[in-house]
């Protein structure tokens, strides 16, 4: 389904949530070496979204690199979710473009291409852990094999056969992230996926990001926790809907003038508040 034929809800969101996954050019940025770089896989341009009467993202315009982690981060509110939404194809915009993996944004072809995690896990609780991920596997084609093996990249293996409902909250999350691993998206974009989580727990996803951007993957993660910035290739970092930066974390540190991920947005934050008054 193309995203002008579906009509929206009153405050732009597009009526049916479905797990789907665009510019001008970002100023070259230096990535890792080593890692694939077949392009861009999104591009956005003059971006600007409204909810009920809010224009909650306004004129934002940027590019995601493939086979990179780009990191989505911001303080709450200041509509890193609307983002996400907009890129996946299920919030509407009243501007600009979006491009994802070559198509408009929501185009039914990139349905099998892009994994969603949202924030609600969307697990089936009376379902085993194997069975949910065959479940989701199953709307792209995916086989057994498929599932078994997502099962087994987010540490899940040992407890396939255990109900959703009995796991743990970081158990429990992974299943979600198995879920939408299954289908192997070209494109993997990610809703605070670390919330809740322990410390070890937390790094174990960030190795498997890593992995998986080593492999090919492009990931789009949001989050609150300025440290876990220090993992991603790019950084965007959004305020009150608008884009104060787009940067690796050593450009943050230094442009923050601190080694401290944390600091150095806040100054960034705080410079852009002093521009503004
Ligand atoms: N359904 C909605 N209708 C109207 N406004 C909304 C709706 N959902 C979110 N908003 C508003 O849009 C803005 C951006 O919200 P969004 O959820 O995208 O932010 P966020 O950065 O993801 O926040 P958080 O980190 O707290 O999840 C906020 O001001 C929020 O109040």
């Amino acid at each position: 389904m193309s995203h002008r034929a579906v009509l929206p809800e009153p405050d732009g969101q597009l009526p049916f949530p479905h797990p789907l996954g665009m510019s001008p050019p970002t100023p070259a940025l230096p990535l890792k070496p080593g890692r694939h770089d077949a392009g861009t896989s999104v591009r956005v341009e003059n971006l600007t979204v409204r909810r009920g009467r809010m224009e909650v993202l306004k004129d934002l315009s940027f590019s995601i690199p493939s086979g990179h982690i780009t990191a989505l981060l911001g303080p709450s509110g200041s509509g890193k979710t609307t983002l996400i939404r907009t890129l996946v194809g299920v919030q509407k915009f009243v501007g600009g473009s979006i491009e994802v993996l070559g198509r408009p944004a929501g185009d039914a072809t990139l349905r099998g291409e892009i994994g969603y995690v949202t924030q609600a896990v969307s697990v089936y609780k009376d379902l085993s852990v194997l069975e949910n991920v065959r479940y989701f596997g199953a709307m792209s084609g995916c086989s057994h094999a498929d599932a078994v093996a997502a099962v087994a990249a987010v540490g899940l293996a040992e407890i396939s056969r255990r109900k959703a409902g009995a796991l743990s909250g970081g158990q429990f999350s992974r299943v979600s992230l198995a879920c939408a691993l299954v289908s192997k998206p070209k494109l993997l974009v990610l809703d605070e996926p670390t919330v809740g989580l322990d410390p070890v727990l937390r790094a174990d996803l960030w190795a498997q990001f890593t992995a998986m951007a080593a492999a090919g993957t492009t990931l789009l993660i949001s989050s609150h926790v300025m440290e876990e910035a220090g993992h991603a290739d790019t950084l965007l970092l959004l305020r009150g809907g608008r884009l104060l930066a787009q940067l690796t974390p050593a450009q943050l540190r230094q442009r923050g003038g601190s080694e401290n991920l944390e600091l150095a947005f806040l100054r960034l934050i705080q410079a852009d508040m002093a521009v503004a008054s």
